[in-house]
């Protein structure tokens, strides 16, 4: 058997104001000269100029980098802003940090994940889900060297962001499935511990539903925990994969077909409602965890058009036909998604 190579961070610092210390936890990891903080126009505000304030009053030298989408453009573009750096540091939501991911992988250098919400897995993976002409893909990167989650700010970033993480985290139910479908019908790598890790996440987070509660700092800590937990199975695997199958598919379809996506973790969880159906699976017990984390559950919360979801359910098995799911080489017909999707009551 060949050597495996399993990535994670050196560094996990969770806690209120945190991000005011990321010039001396840089500092204290060897780090010096020239940083780039790449961020977003709201996080900038959010979180991103503290994160400035403190490496500058620890004698970096701080440029700064505005993005809004995960495209391999916006990672081109951070890669030609890059100019004798030594570190990235990535403060914001799932796009900014997979951008950061994938510019600093590139280009060879370390990169710290400052994420502002706990809305998406991907705060510590090394994988990078990043947008190009035929859709998403997801990229083999490089995990951060660090991960500073400021408890205050994910405590007070809207809810909705909140109850998408947890259902980014749902997803794993289906995941597993559809990775082991893939591993039974075509041999696909399968492993064990990262599946058990992913899906005793999953089971952790809908145990403590009813305690998840808006503005709490216990809230915002157990979710970032949570996503991390999931994230440190992408990265025993690997892959993506103990995190994200068909109802992942369905929820980067959708993001190609709906004039307004949702959240992603928003869309997976709504997937995942029907891809549990698929399988045979405790589908109405999905919904139910969703409802108790106030994660929406049908198109009218998501605020998509009924026919959307039902164009991104037939085309969902086109996005990443290399991995196999429930869905499939040929995908749903119209007529089948349509009764799918109003047999679970997502439209
Ligand atoms: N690499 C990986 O393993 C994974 C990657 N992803 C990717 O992550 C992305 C989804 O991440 P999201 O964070 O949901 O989307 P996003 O990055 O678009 O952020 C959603 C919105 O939240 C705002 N926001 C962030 N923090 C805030 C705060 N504290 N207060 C107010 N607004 C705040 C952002 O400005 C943005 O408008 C997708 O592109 C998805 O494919 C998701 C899971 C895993
Ligand atoms: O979103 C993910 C896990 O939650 C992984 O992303 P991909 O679906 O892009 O592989
Ligand atoms: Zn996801």
């Amino acid at each position: 058997m060949g050597s495996k190579k399993i990535q994670m961070p050196r560094e996990v610092h969770i806690g209120s104001d945190v991000i005011n210390d990321t010039g001396s936890i840089c500092k204290d990891l060897r780090f010096s000269g020239n940083v780039l903080v790449v961020t977003g126009p709201n996080t900038l505000k959010i979180g991103a100029n503290k994160a400035i304030e403190s490496l500058e009053n620890e004698d970096f030298s701080v440029e700064v980098s505005k993005i809004t989408t995960a495209t391999s453009e916006t990672v081109e573009k951070l890669e030609e802003k890059l100019n004798d750096t030594s570190l990235i540091v990535g403060v914001g939501g799932g796009k900014v940090i997979d951008v950061t991911k994938m510019a600093a992988s590139n280009a060879g250098i370390y990169f710290v994940s400052v994420p502002t919400a706990a809305s998406h897995d991907g705060i510590a993976s090394p994988l990078a889900s990043i947008k190009n002409n035929n859709g998403s893909v997801s990229l083999k990167a490089q995990a951060p060297i660090c991960v500073i989650g400021d408890t205050n700010i994910i405590r007070n970033a809207p809810f909705r962001l909140l109850a998408a993480g947890c259902a980014d985290i749902i997803s794993n139910y289906t995941a597993i499935k559809d990775w082991q479908l893939a591993n039974k019908l075509q041999n696909d790598f399968y492993s064990e511990s990262a599946a058990a890790l992913s899906l005793m996440t999953a089971k952790l987070i809908i145990k403590s539903s009813k305690s998840i509660k808006k503005g709490l700092e216990e809230s915002a800590r157990l979710v970032v925990k949570s996503l991390f937990s999931s994230g440190m199975a992408i990265s025993i695997a690997g892959s993506s994969r103990p995190a994200s199958g068909s109802e992942h598919k369905f929820s980067h379809a959708l993001d190609k077909i709906a004039k307004k996506p949702a959240l992603h973790g928003e869309q997976c969880g709504i997937g995942t409602i029907m891809m549990m159906n698929l399988h045979g699976g405790d589908w109405q017990f999905i919904k139910n965890a969703l409802n108790d984390m106030k994660a929406p559950t049908n198109a009218y919360d998501l605020g998509i058009d009924p026919d959307d979801i039902v164009d991104a359910l037939t085309s969902a098995h086109t996005i990443r036909p290399e991995r196999y799911t429930i869905l499939g080489d040929r995908g749903l017909s119209r007529n089948t998604a349509k009764k799918l999707a109003i047999k679970t009551g997502v439209i």
